[in-house]
């Protein structure tokens, strides 16, 4: 690399850097920053006459922006030297082992939020400051104060610095993201955008509606006198704080090795998104003896997960119409390798939504894939285009029939009943898991079988002869037999499980149940003024089962008369406290959820997946999350599992 070369890397690692720690708005992907960053390093150990004194190689975060006061820390916060695979971690333990001799280690999560310092004096929460360039941060006490995992007073009286990460959890994030995207603003990239974003928000409301979590991970200032960290933290967490779900001492690198695939396996369950595990000497002296660099402590690193952001292009939009016809564009990309999965699709929500972040076919995003989470993009990387990426128009044509589209702004339908995929994807409803749940009928077969001709919609499913599919290529006696028994063995369901099959826009399984129960096979002619008192059931759900039923009045009786579903008789459950009570389950239960779902139902209580104001009792297990959360901040009654079966 040459000395101007250099410098080029440095100026747009300065300008990232910004982007991401200034603006919560990153402009390139953490691989990709993490890329450029080692080369920059690399070149800076080989010439350290040339180093420039802003690199980004020598200071922690970014600039402090003006909107906030400044505040100093009282100890420094620092950042963190990665190392990406074994042969690293091992590399970082013989350096350390080579100064201080051997010791003992201590793997933690890494969560990726925001760096958080709370200074407690007298038992009371004084000060938030964020992390900053590591010596000034921006005071954020006000909206730290909105954190409930953030205790506002502690059972300790000396002064302390207590060090954490603020998070977002995924599925929060999630509904965050839901609520904007109905609500047609931009949405954010990731919970750490999400996280870092909220925290510096003038408005302290605005933070206190974006359920933020704390968790402690270490300290500043102190005076307490365990011999190491791990001892240090159990207290904290014994004052009142959040402990991270898995930490563990771990003497060599098999131990380290282990625990790190262990939090890999457990990525998409743990309910913060992580972006590796951080690895720490643990005692304290021995720490002291390592020192810092003028970056980060020589004493732990993180050992990063691979990524599951990254940077790709945009090669074509194309158009996917669901089963209640609407259209949805899904963008075909430049295939990337994440975390072993070939990806080269990617969701884009709607209309609305690529105009908002102004996606052009030959843009470079940025795309993410978690678990088996439908990939998505999260940003367009518009500083990176030359002039020759081309708009994307609102289609007017339905791509699979060509009749004119509905147009209702965020959503663009099909209106045609007939369209080829409307009837393919009601058909791969109606057979899915908790619908007829129909073995053998996949999304492949189903495609197959309607080109074909075979089946044109769900009720011909029922009169599919051996014949029809003997001359199918990979059909065979046995498959073809299994195919037909399967179809017939759903006939007898009950009632609800057909209604939710059949794929009536907003009626989902529970107020499928809810129908049911209150009309039996007269659901086709029920009239608007019977289903709106349904608990449960507003406006839009009882105009979609109208228009629905009249638009396929008589198809609905012939599948009724076809599939002979089954109707549960209404009976009233006796006298108790839960009889026609609103209620939430949330955490793990001694039993499963649906087990106790179900319970509470024959009851007469109404279970449902969401808490507001009309819940009557959140009932909580273990790990219980944002559920709980919202239901004390809405004031709505409490109870453990413990305290349900007590009340019965
Ligand atoms: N995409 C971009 O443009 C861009 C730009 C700048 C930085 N980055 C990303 O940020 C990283 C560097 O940022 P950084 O300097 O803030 O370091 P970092 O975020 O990787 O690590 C340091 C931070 O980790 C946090 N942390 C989480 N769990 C912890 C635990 N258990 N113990 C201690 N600390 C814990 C702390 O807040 C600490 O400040 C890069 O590797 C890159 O991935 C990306
Ligand atoms: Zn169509």
């Amino acid at each position: 690399m040459t000395q101007e070369l250099y410098q080029e890397k440095v100026a747009l690692l300065k300008k990232w850097a910004h982007a991401y720690y200034v603006e919560d708005n990153p402009i390139a992907s953490d691989e990709e920053y993490d890329r450029l960053y080692h080369e920059v390093l690399d070149y800076e150990t080989a010439h350290p006459d040339e180093v420039a004194e802003d690199s980004p190689t020598k200071r922690v975060g970014g600039v402090i922006r003006d909107e906030f006061s400044k505040a100093k820390h009282i100890k420094r916060m620092w950042s963190m030297e990665d190392v990406f695979n074994n042969e690293e971690v091992q590399e970082w333990l013989d350096r350390v082992e080579k100064n201080i001799g051997e010791c003992e280690y201590f793997c933690e999560p890494k969560f990726d939020g925001a760096s958080m310092n709370l200074l407690y004096e007298g038992g009371k929460l004084i000060r938030a400051i964020t992390r900053g360039d590591g010596v000034i941060g921006e005071e954020v006490t006000d909206n730290v104060r909105t954190i409930r995992s953030v205790p506002l007073t502690i059972d300790y009286d000396g002064l302390i610095e207590i060090r954490g990460e603020v998070v977002i959890r995924k599925d929060d994030f999630e509904q965050i993201n839901a609520e904007r995207l109905e609500e047609g603003e931009s949405l954010f990239a990731n919970p750490r955008n999400a996280a870092a974003g909220s925290l510096r928000q003038l408005d302290s409301s605005i933070t206190a509606k974006r359920r933020l979590v704390f968790y402690p991970w270490g300290l500043g200032e102190n005076t307490l006198a365990h011999r190491k960290l791990s001892q240090k933290m159990d207290y904290v967490y014994s004052l009142g704080f959040l402990e991270p779900p898995f930490a563990q001492d771990c003497k060599g690198i098999e131990e380290i090795e282990a625990f790190y695939q262990m939090l890999i396996a457990k990525r998409d369950d743990i309910p913060m998104m992580m972006d590796g595990m951080v690895l720490k000497v643990d005692e304290v002296d021995k720490q002291e003896e390592l020192g810092y660099t003028v970056k980060f402590p020589k004493w732990m690193c993180a050992y990063k997960f691979p990524a599951i952001e990254k940077v790709t292009k945009i090669n074509a939009i194309t158009l996917q119409v669901g089963r209640t016809g609407v259209v949805t564009p899904v963008a075909e990309i430049e295939p990337v390798n994440i975390e072993g999965a070939m990806v080269s699709r990617a969701t884009l929500h709607n209309f609305d939504e690529i105009e908002r972040k102004d996606i052009h076919v030959g843009d470079s995003v940025i795309i993410i894939r978690s678990g088996d989470v439908i990939p998505k993009i999260i940003k367009v990387l518009e500083d990176r285009r030359d002039g020759s990426e081309v708009a994307v128009n609102r289609p007017t044509e339905c791509p699979t029939c060509g009749s004119e589209l509905l147009d209702e702004g965020a959503l663009i339908k099909c209106q045609n009943l007939h369209c080829s995929d409307r009837v393919i994807n009601s058909i791969i409803h109606f057979a899915r898991k908790g619908c007829m749940n129909i073995d053998g009928l996949g999304s492949k077969i189903v495609e197959l079988l309607v080109k074909e001709g075979i089946i044109k919609d769900i009720l011909d499913l029922y009169f599919i002869k051996y014949e029809d599919l003997e001359h199918l290529e990979g059909f065979k006696e046995k498959r073809i037999n299994n195919l037909l028994d399967a179809i017939q063995a759903t006939k007898g369901v009950p009632l609800y499980r057909l209604l939710n099959a059949m794929g009536i826009e907003h009626i989902g399984e529970v107020a499928s149940k809810a129908l049911a129960l209150e009309f039996g096979l007269g659901i086709v002619d029920a009239a608007y003024d019977q289903i709106i008192v349904i608990d449960g059931i507003g406006e839009e759900m009882a105009n979609s089962v109208l228009e629905f039923m009249r638009v396929n009045h008589d198809f609905v009786l012939k599948l009724f008369e076809t599939i002979q579903p089954t109707v549960e008789k209404k009976v009233e459950a006796e006298e108790n406290p839960f009889k026609g009570k609103t209620v939430v389950l949330t955490g793990t239960m001694s039993e499963s959820r649906g087990a106790i779902k179900e319970m509470l139902e024959n009851l007469g209580a109404k279970v449902s997946g969401s808490v507001s104001k009309k819940t009557d009792f959140v009932i909580y297990g273990e790990e219980a999350g944002s559920k709980l959360d919202k239901a004390e901040s809405l004031g709505v009654a409490t109870l453990t599992e413990d305290e349900m079966r007590g009340m019965l």
